[in-house]
């Protein structure tokens, strides 16, 4: 079978780690086998670059290098292996994160993200000059202020997670300018519905895609 890569994105607190169990569920009722994994992390190295992103003070430039450095081994390590086993590779954020939240929400410029794209994307592949790129982006667009509500109900926040909420509505216009940019690849889910509804929208994106076919009912 061939691989597929479906990531999961949107600001902090949108509800992308509630619903991640749900689609890898669906997808082996379908008969797929799932990879789990999220970014930044992955790897044994890439988690240990996850820990200083969320906890070390560092500038905009270090965190990109960082975040690059990270995806570059869990690429290498875990993503593409498990693509050319046939895996669906269910990745809990990748780039599009790095495009709105260093990119739009901490100002980096875009070009210079668009490079190390590139660059750390490129040449881990079986085809040695496919730049990995989502099939699928399953967009939880929510309301900063309701992201906010959740996570103050939640947990102690990390770094990102103590942004205000200026930053955020920042991150989300970068996820929406992402989304303008590659259409059929994103689908935008309402995230600020209930869980059930927000699972159901998330569900029908990937059915439509043919990618739940064979799944008992
Ligand atoms: N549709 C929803 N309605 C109400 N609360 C929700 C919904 N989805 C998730 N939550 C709650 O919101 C909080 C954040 O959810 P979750 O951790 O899934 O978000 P996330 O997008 O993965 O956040 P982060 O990127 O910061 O890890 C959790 O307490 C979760 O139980
Ligand atoms: C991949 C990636 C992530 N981030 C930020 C976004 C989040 O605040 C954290 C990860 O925490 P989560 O609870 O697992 O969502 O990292 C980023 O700034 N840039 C990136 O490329």
């Amino acid at each position: 079978m061939q691989g597929l890569f479906i990531t999961f994105e949107g600001i902090d607190g949108a509800g992308k780690s509630s619903h991640i169990d749900t689609l890898a569920q669906a997808l082996r009722a379908a008969g797929r086998q799932v990879t789990l994994t999220r970014e930044p992390g992955g790897t044994p190295l890439a988690e240990k670059l996850r820990a200083m992103l969320l906890h070390d003070a560092m500038d905009a430039l270090t965190e990109t290098l960082l975040v690059f450095a990270a995806r570059r081994d869990h690429l290498r390590v875990v993503i593409e292996p498990a693509l050319a086993r046939g895996d669906v590779v269910l990745c809990d954020r990748f780039t599009d994160a790095t495009f709105a939240y260093q990119g739009v929400g901490r100002g980096f410029d875009l070009q210079v993200l668009s490079y190390m794209e590139r660059l750390a994307q490129t040449g881990i592949a079986l085809e040695p000059d496919l730049m990995r790129n989502p099939d699928l982006t399953l967009w939880f667009d929510v309301p900063p202020e309701v992201a906010a509500e959740r996570l103050a109900a939640a947990r102690t926040p990390d770094r990102f997670e103590a942004e205000g909420v200026e930053f955020f509505t920042r991150v989300a216009r970068g996820y929406a300018d992402r989304a303008a940019g590659a259409t059929q690849r994103f689908a935008r889910l309402d995230g600020a519905q209930p869980r059930a509804q927000v699972a159901a929208q998330m569900l029908a994106a990937v059915a439509a895609r043919g990618w739940l076919q064979g799944a008992t009912p």
